[in-house]
């Protein structure tokens, strides 16, 4: 390719996305002398999962909120700021946070797509708006609950930029849309789950979803109320080799495919990757990796693709490690299956078919259809979420940040499709609150880094972290991989065996993937830290019991011999305030199913937070039930992201929820209090 090894100028520095890069002044040796060479704060506490671009000395990074900032890659000093100014009202419609992945950049212009739905064009010079569109189309069948959000990096594609979405915990269909890069004008649509009516769209899929797609579904599903799911809100690819653009299509909406499709057919596109030419929108073939979805198994996870000798033979493939535990190698011009292997503990199937790569399931996994709980392993966070995986050359390793989070799945009984909130239809009964049931728990709850080889098809080795939901990775010419930890360490380690060699203390989680580049003849290592994403949302108690850093939002870059250093920390602001209200145990009671149902998602399963969102036992609106009504009821801290419930919620319910939460800050505030100390 004729990328300058000094910048990363594509999301995964290369169409491919392997997240290699060849400089080697930083390495085995020195990276020792690693230190801070600057830093910026961002404005807000929420996770951070950008991939900054380096392109000639200029950083274009992305943080939380869809905000875009240019940067003197050598310095730090701020060259424009842009601020999509998205509505905090919209925050309600994602499940994992208002995060925001990264940009795209192209002849002089920079690509984000927007929280709230949009795609903006930005001059990479200026910062000035070039052009905005509305990605969601109001007149397409898009279901009754169209819970869109945007929060994956644009990729360009011979002139043509092309995003997807998030929403299908919700109720969305997924589409994906290609946009003239120069004017913004829409080019193509692709639909990744067909009509509920099985009506053309007048899109780019309508032949392969009429044809193939529809059979796959009930006609009376669930489904064609919520629009199905197979959001794209990850991984796009493109392929200059064989002009294929590949989507990683997300899960069924709802969860339940008892619900959804009644028991029937294997969904697709739900939990494929889906090849399209990038100039039309032409489907070309698919790979199903998960078929009659119900663990939330996306095919989202980040795409790479690698030239490898399999059995003496050159071989041109697509690898990726989705959600479902298998790390797959397909035929990147065909869709040829050619291996899966498990990279974790799995569960939910026996194995894959070798030939068709199809998952030979165990009868009690599909806990849609039994009616009873099933632990699965992984679960909806899966052995590997979005955190992006590195591949390096030179040890012929894919490194993929592992995870391993068992989750309950069980149907949930009367379940009905709600205006707001998740529509799953799964049973959402959370963690008991006994701190050694917690604790026995969480020693299944696991996280690693896996050197995996792909031509063997096993791992090489593991490197143990303490937690799980740890960040993206960076391989370098310098025999390093580089990951981010959700304990606050930014570590190096060797790339040929695991042997840690480089420790920072970041004070905050990490979840953002490093990147590296070259200005001025200096190889510099940066990485956007501040803890977030789903984990520590929904995570409750095991988030808790797995972060215990203050959040901070910010760019922070080394370099060898760095001298700059961060702020002191102060670990001690986290003091529990207990209520001094008293509760009604009955309506306490009652509250914790509303809560679960609602406020879990963002504000943590049985009201533990995980270090993101407000942790809502110590909420000074407890106090006082209008003022509490006040926020979540008539939405007074909308612009926060935190919308009233008042209209979806009775009075009484939300009352409950209060009640629920007295209840809880009063039985845990004492417990808290032990955990909070300073390390
Ligand atoms: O089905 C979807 O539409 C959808 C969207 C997103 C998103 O937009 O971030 C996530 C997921 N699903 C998901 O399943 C998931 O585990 C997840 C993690 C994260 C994150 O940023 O931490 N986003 C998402
Ligand atoms: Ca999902």
């Amino acid at each position: 390719d004729d990328i300058s090894p000094a910048d990363w100028p594509q999301h995964g520095r290369t169409a491919a996305e392997q997240r290699y890069s060849p400089l080697s002044q930083i390495n085995t040796e020195n990276v020792k002398r690693l230190g801070l060479a600057w830093y910026e704060d961002f404005d807000t506490l929420r996770g951070q999962e950008g991939t900054p671009l380096i392109i000639d000395g200029v950083m274009y990074l992305t943080t939380n909120w869809s905000k875009v900032e240019a940067l003197n890659a050598a310095t730090g000093e701020l060259l424009w700021r842009y601020d999509p100014r998205v509505p905090g009202n919209v925050a309600v419609r994602g499940c994992c946070d208002t995060v925001n992945r990264g940009a795209a950049y192209w002849k002089g212009k920079v690509f984000v797509g927007t929280f709230d739905g949009r795609l903006i064009a930005l001059n990479a010079k200026s910062g000035h708006l070039e052009w905005s569109v509305d990605t969601i189309p109001h007149d397409a069948s898009l279901g009754k609950i169209r819970s869109y959000t945007v929060d994956g990096a644009p990729r360009v594609a011979k002139g043509t930029v092309i995003i997807g979405n998030g929403g299908a915990e919700f109720g969305a269909r997924g589409f994906v849309s290609g946009f003239d890069a120069e004017t913004g004008k829409l080019k193509w649509r692709f639909f990744t789950v067909p009509a509920p009516d099985n009506r053309p769209d007048g899109a780019a899929s309508d032949e392969v979803l009429q044809k193939k797609a529809y059979r796959t579904w009930s006609p009376t599903g669930g489904w064609t109320e919520s629009g199905g799911g197979g959001t794209v809100w990850d991984s796009i690819v493109y392929d200059p080799e064989t002009d294929l653009l590949f989507l990683g299509v997300g899960n069924g909406s709802p969860w339940n495919y008892q619900v959804r499709s009644k028991g029937i057919g294997s969904n697709l596109f739900l939990g494929s990757i889906v090849a399209i030419r990038p100039e039309t929108g032409e489907y070309v073939w698919h790979f199903q990796e998960t078929p009659m979805d119900q663990w939330d198994f996306t095919a989202s996870q980040p795409i790479m693709v690698l030239d490898l000798m399999l059995n003496g033979r050159k071989r041109h493939v697509l690898a990726q490690a989705p959600k479902n535990g298998f790390f797959y190698l397909l035929d990147a011009q065909t869709g040829e299956f050619i291996s899966g292997h498990p990279y974790t503990d799995v569960n939910w199937c026996y194995g894959l078919d070798p030939k068709t790569g199809r998952p030979q399931m165990v009868p009690e996994a599909l806990w849609s259809l039994t009616g009873e709980t099933w632990l699965g392993v992984p679960g909806s966070l899966g052995g590997h979420n979005w955190a992006p995986m590195a591949y390096s050359p030179q040890t012929g390793y894919v490194y993929i940040p592992a995870q391993q989070l068992p989750e309950p799945f069980k149907s949930e009984k009367g379940f009905r499709m709600g205006r707001m909130g998740v529509n799953l239809g799964i049973d959402m009964a959370g963690l008991p609150d006994d701190p050694k049931v917690l604790e026995e728990v969480g020693k299944g709850v696991k996280g690693w880094l896996e050197a995996w080889d792909p031509v063997a098809g096993k791992v090489a080795f593991r490197v143990p972290h303490t937690t799980p939901w740890n960040g993206g990775v960076l391989a370098t010419g310098g025999s390093l991989v580089f990951q981010g930890l959700a304990t606050g360490g930014f570590e190096a380690y060797d790339a040929r065996n695991g042997q840690a060699l480089y420790n920072f203390d970041a004070h905050t989680g990490i979840v953002a993937p490093p990147v590296t580049y070259e200005v001025n003849g200096r190889q510099y290592v940066a990485v956007e830290v501040g803890w977030g994403g789903v984990f520590p949302l929904m995570g409750g108690a095991l988030a808790r019991l797995h972060n215990t850093t203050t959040n901070h939002s910010r760019m922070l870059v080394f370099a060898l011999d760095g001298k700059a250093a961060l702020p002191a920390e102060i670990r001690d602001q986290q003091i529990p305030l207990k209520s001094r209200q008293s509760f009604d145990p009955d309506k306490a009671q009652k509250g914790y199913a509303v809560y679960q149902r609602y406020c879990l998602a963002c504000h943590g399963d049985n009201a533990v937070g995980g270090g993101v969102l407000p942790d809502l036992r110590w909420s000074g609106a407890l106090e006082d039930s209008t003022a509490f009504y006040s926020v979540v009821g008539n939405g007074a801290l909308t612009n926060y992201g935190m919308v009233g419930f008042g209209k979806e919620i009775s009075h009484k319910g939300i009352e409950q929820i209060r009640q629920f939460l007295i209840s809880r800050s009063v039985s845990s505030s004492s417990h808290e209090a032990g955990t909070t100390k300073d390390k």
